[in-house]
């Protein structure tokens, strides 16, 4: 670690800082840049270090050029001032010599306590630890499946009056629930700069709460997280079977409605079937909008692949999109989410280098064999579908083999024979043999009409939708 100048950086922050006061104004000023301070980096260049990754980037976009201008006017050395937030620095300079903080932002404006819990860590590198940059509304391709919840999460973003409080979202596992609470934040924070948004997953709300009971500091903890206009608490599942956060969720919960503040819950089940989440809370977690996002259809997939394909060219340079055929089997073939789906078209982009545009469909296959691993051919069974669909419609197989011909288990049966014989090599008549002895007809009838609902009714094609992906996934 070089030494510092002979000039003392806490004389030169002062005067920037003073400039900075009157040029950005008291609210800002004193939100950011107050609470900040000037250390020595690792390599000697002086480091305005922020309380939270949030503040770092504001004053990143909104003050560093000018800090840097005014610092260079009065440091002798021209060093170039770096920003970084707290846990950035002391990730940076563990390791080397404790720095002690060698300049408040300046004698009048005393820096105000650092927040027991990181607002936004806005570019935290880790998914957990806070909001990531690149999910923002922009980058998320609405269709079916999360249209609702998209235009849901836009108008809250917006801060519209008289929308339903709390939102809960829930759906499977990376369906883009993390990526809508992510938009929700960044998109909030920029129609309103001076707004206290906090967002953490239901882990971290338990392990800080936690830790406060430890070191007796639950009231700090309340007052940061009530002190909310918005808060985004995602995967709330998490606090299952977990009594005392339950409990402290339920308080911050209702205080935070009752003044008004909003709030967004994201999990993997609807609250109905949190079953782990004692039935007060439940039922507050119920008491607002709860939303679905469902598995995506092919065009959604086909949507999320072509814009994966786009920021990728943009990020790696000008490259030709894949052939028709490969786009297409990318969108049907790959097993798994849309995460799985975007590690596809990473590993295609990545192995296939310039030769993306021409590569052959058997090429695609052999490149992306890793991301096929649950062989696609993988042989189903009547019996597994039939299990699957009972499964999902809440009914026994029995009832798939039975003479009943109610609507709501006449559909489910028609379904499960569509998937039959689209993922089995069974004839018409060895499907009716296999689903209570009916005849060919029925199943071809069956088919028919599965076929003509798949373009009619949007409820079934979500419904087959989620069974097909399941059954590639099983
Ligand atoms: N509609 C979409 N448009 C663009 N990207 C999407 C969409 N849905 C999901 N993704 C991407 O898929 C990945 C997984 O999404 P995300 O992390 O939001 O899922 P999740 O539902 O929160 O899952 P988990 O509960 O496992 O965290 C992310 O990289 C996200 O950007």
């Amino acid at each position: 670690m070089t030494s510092w100048s002979p000039i003392l950086p806490e004389t030169v922050w002062s005067k920037v800082a003073t400039v900075l006061r009157r040029e950005l104004g008291e609210g800002p000023y004193n939100s950011y840049v107050a609470p900040s301070n000037v250390r020595p980096g690792p390599y000697g260049d002086p480091v305005l270090v922020t309380p939270t990754a949030y503040a770092r980037d504001w004053i990143a976009r909104n003050a560093a050029r000018r800090a840097q201008e005014l610092w260079t006017q009065h440091d002798p050395d021209s060093r170039v001032l770096d920003i970084k937030s707290r846990v950035e620095y002391e990730d940076a300079t563990r390791g080397a010599v404790a720095a002690p903080a060698v300049a408040p932002a300046t004698e009048t404006a005393p820096a105000r306590p650092e927040p027991v819990m990181p607002i936004i860590e806005v570019a935290a590198p880790n998914r957990i630890g806070g909001l990531q940059e690149r999910l923002t509304f922009d980058s998320f391709v609405a269709g079916r499946g999360n249209e609702f919840a998209f235009q849901m999460s836009r108008q809250v973003a917006s801060w519209a009056d008289g929308h339903f409080n709390p939102v809960f979202f829930h759906g499977p596992y990376g369906y883009g629930k993390t990526h809508l609470l992510n938009a929700i934040g960044w998109e909030a924070q920029t129609r309103r700069p001076d707004a206290k948004i906090v967002y953490l997953t239901a882990e971290k709300f338990t392990s800080t709460f936690v830790k406060a009971l430890m070191d007796k500091s639950t009231s700090a903890f309340k007052d940061e997280i009530r002190g909310a206009d918005l808060l985004l608490v995602d995967d709330v599942h998490f606090i299952g079977g977990k009594t005392s956060s339950q409990e402290e969720l339920f308080h911050t919960l209702t205080s935070l409605i009752e003044n008004n503040r909003r709030v967004v819950f994201t999990a993997d089940r609807p609250p109905s079937q949190l079953t782990e989440i004692e039935a007060r809370l439940r039922s507050h977690l119920s008491s607002g909008l709860v939303c679905a996002l469902d598995v995506a259809d092919q065009s959604l997939r086909m949507g999320i692949i072509e814009r994966k394909l786009e920021q990728l060219s943009q990020r790696l340079g000008a490259a030709q999109n894949p052939r028709s055929d490969v786009l297409h089997f990318l969108a049907e073939r790959v097993p798994g989410s849309i995460r799985e789906l975007e590690g596809a078209v990473n590993t295609l982009v990545a192995s296939a280098g310039p030769r993306l545009g021409s590569l052959t469909l058997e090429e695609a296959m052999a490149l992306l064999q890793p991301n096929l691993k649950v062989a696609v051919e993988r042989r189903v069974t009547v019996d597994e579908i039939q299990k699957l669909v009972s499964d999902h419609f809440g009914l026994k197989q029995a009832d798939l083999l039975s003479e009943r011909r109610t609507r709501a288990i006449a559909r489910p049966r028609q379904v499960a024979m569509w998937l039959c014989k689209q993922h089995t090599t069974r004839s018409y008549p060895d499907i009716g043999r296999r689903f209570g002895g009916r005849d060919h007809t029925t199943v071809l009838h069956a088919v028919k009409k599965v076929e003509e609902l798949l373009q009619a009714d949007d409820q079934i094609a979500r419904d087959v939708e989620a069974l097909t992906r399941k059954l590639r996934n099983v």
